[in-house]
Formats: C-alpha cells, sequence, structure tokens
C-alpha cells in the first residue's frame, strides 16, 4: 500500500481490521501481510531534530497511542519542551512538538547519528508496539518537500528577474503549518529526488504483493512524492498485482488535509474524476488498474468505465474503524474484479 499520514492512517487502520475480518489468524490478528510505503516528502529537520510526521502518524496511530481529538501526535502529550524552546528562541513558534512526540524525534535523531539508515530506524522503532502491518519509508534519501509559492511581500525590488519577483520557497512544513497553505501554491519540489532509490524491502514488496493499494492520501505531496522517487513507478509498473486506488476527493472536496490547495499547482482539478485521471490507467502507462469513488461520485466512475476503465463506488467516509474496514474490504473486492478482468 502507498500512503500519506492523515487519510493514510485511517485507511491502513481500516485494511488491518478488515484483513483480521477476511484471513483470521485465531489470534486476533490476520493471516496476511500487509506492507505501506510511507510518504517521506514532509519530513524535517526542525530544533535539531530529524521529524517524520506521516511515519510517526501511522506508528502512533496503528499501536494506539495517537491523540484521536486533534488528528495528530500522542495521545496524553504535553509541551514543556516546546515552552522551553520558544523562550530560547529555536525552532518553529507555529509548529509544537509534544513532549512524547520529541521522544520519538530525540531517539530517530541518535540512530541517525550512529549511522542508521531511516529505514532502519523506523524498522526500530515499529519493534516497541505490534503494529499488525509493516512501515516502510518510500526512500532513505531526505526528500523534503519544498513550495514554491506567490506571495506579493516577497518582490524584492532588487529583483529584475521577473521569475523570481513575488515568490519564494518555502518548506511544506511551513506553508501547511504556518500558512494553513494560504499562500498559492506555485509548483512542489522534492530535494535531492534525483539521486532518491526506494528504500530497502520497498521494490520486493510490490513486487511480491497480491495487491497494491493507494490511500485516499494527497496526491501531490503524499502519493505524488512517493511516486517521484526514482524506480517506484518502474515498480508499480513492473508488478504482477492488481494497483487499486481510493479517491481522497468526495464531491468535489477533500476529505481532509488540503490537497485541494495542492493540486491546481500541478493543473489538476479538485475531483475524484480527476485525480483519478491524472494517476492514469496502467493500459496507458498509468499507475492505476482500478479506481474506487464514493457513491456521490457514481457519475465519475461511470465516465471511466464508459472509457474501459475499471472503476466503482461505495461509501468512502471513514468516520470509524468499521466504515474504515469496509472500504478496505470495497477496494480489495475490485483488485479481486482487476484481476479476473
Ligand atoms: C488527507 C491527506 O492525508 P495524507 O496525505 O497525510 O494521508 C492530506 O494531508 O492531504
Amino acid at each position: 500500500m502507498l500512503a500519506g499520514g492523515v487519510g493514510g492512517s485511517r485507511f491502513v487502520r481500516g485494511v488491518r481490521e478488515e484483513c483480521a475480518r477476511r484471513w483470521p489468524d485465531g489470534e486476533g490478528g490476520t493471516e496476511a501481510s500487509v506492507t505501506v510505503v510511507v510518504n517521506t516528502g514532509d519530513d524535517i529537520w526542525l530544533s535539531g531534530v530529524r521529524l517524520m510526521p506521516d511515519f510517526d502518524s501511522l506508528l502512533y496511530s496503528l499501536a494506539g497511542v495517537n491523540d484521536t481529538e486533534r488528528g495528530w501526535g500522542r495521545a496524553g502529550e504535553t509541551e514543556r519542551v516546546a515552552a522551553e524552546l520558544r523562550e530560547w528562541g529555536v525552532g518553529w513558534p507555529w509548529f509544537t512538538l509534544g513532549d512524547l512526540d520529541l521522544g520519538t524525534h530525540l531517539a530517530r535523531t541518535a540512530w541517525l547519528r550512529e549511522g542508521l539508515t531511516p529505514s532502519q530506524i523506523t524498522e526500530r522503532l515499529q519493534q516497541r508496539w505490534p503494529l499488525g502491518v509493516r512501515l516502510l519509508p518510500a526512500t532513505d534519501t531526505e526528500v523534503d518537500t519544498h513550495v514554491r509559492v506567490a506571495d506579493p511581500e516577497a518582490s524584492d525590488p532588487e529583483a529584475s528577474d521577473a521569475e523570481t519577483r513575488g515568490k519564494r520557497e518555502m518548506h511544506f512544513q511551513e506553508w501547511w503549518t504556518r500558512y494553513h497553505a494560504t499562500l498559492p501554491a506555485l509548483a512542489f519540489r522534492q530535494q535531492n529526488i534525483a539521486d532518491a532509490r526506494p528504500a530497502p524491502g520497498v521494490a520486493e514488496a510490490i513486487a511480491d504483493a497480491d495487491l497494491v493499494l493507494v490511500a485516499p492520501s494527497n496526491p501531490v505531496v503524499s502519493i505524488g512524492t512517493i511516486l517521484a522517487v526514482p524506480g517506484m513507478r518502474e515498480a508499480l509498473a513492473a508488478t504482477t498485482a492488481p494497483v487499486v486506488g481510493v479517491s481522497p476527493i468526495i464531491g468535489g472536496k477533500v476529505v481532509r488535509g488540503m490537497a485541494d490547495a495542492c493540486l491546481p499547482a500541478i493543473g489538476v482539478e479538485t475531483s475524484a474524476e480527476a485525480v483519478g485521471r491524472h494517476y492514469g490507467f496502467r493500459r496507458d502507462g498509468g499507475l492505476l488498474d482500478a479506481w474506487l469513488v464514493d457513491e456521490t461520485d457514481a457519475a465519475a466512475a461511470g465516465s471511466l468505465t464508459a472509457d474501459g476503465l475499471l472503476a466503482a463506488s461505495a461509501p468512502l467516509w471513514m468516520h470509524d474503524l468499521d466504515r474504515s474496514a469496509d472500504l478496505a474490504g470495497a477496494a480489495i473486492d475490485l483488485g479481486t474484479a482487476g484481476r479476473s478482468a
């Protein structure tokens, strides 16, 4: 499965639940083996520590130690260290690091300093709780996403170059957290992306899969970053497993997050059909064998089907674990249909 952290967590928990329903192993787990290839484009160095927000969201959520009310971070979190950092003028005052969360970042940074790779570290972090799925970072290379934004205040009177006037670039986390994606995004750029390779185990997991699911995550900064890693698209094109995507857009609106602020930068409309066509179908050299949209977007599925593509509709709202599992079941069924088609 390919996933980001927010929509990704809910969907992955649904997949784990649905696998336990369909293929129980008698101990409350499942015989199915689920591997999640996690977006690393949101990662950042901040206050001297390495953050991997999507990986940590998945880790905390699958472990059941996440803050379900805020939708991010650890349950029972305190912010004493963040208050001290603010006094020292270290880090970003608008980006609060919780104390428990900082423990994870400190451990990760200590292991990085010891020479471990991000995939070795994520493996270590997963040993603390039985997650029931395996999480792999998409790549071990630091591919932090930067956003080029339109900002009239960035006008540098000295700048003679129309290309740079009224524009500036910032880390994705600053755009997302400080500006809540309100500065119009012109482009997204992942640092070092040309030198990146899929992390160890990623290409093998895709090659050996019976089914590949694309979570209803942000198509630009989460799934888009995973797909931008050189070698990833080739691995997905080569697998014999059906690739089934789930739309992150319902009725022309984002389910959560701010994908609608990202899609215009890549010239894609905020609609279930447009995102499906943007991923493209394997028949035409794209990503998908099948695309799952919400029932309210049944017309989009009809329009894709009329073009000879496999698409279906099902309830996509993941209000609770049961509904997330039902959605995962619909995606698995669509994959089975894709395989026999
Ligand atoms: C909702 C979506 O979640 P993610 O891509 O982190 O899974 C997003 O943040 O736009």
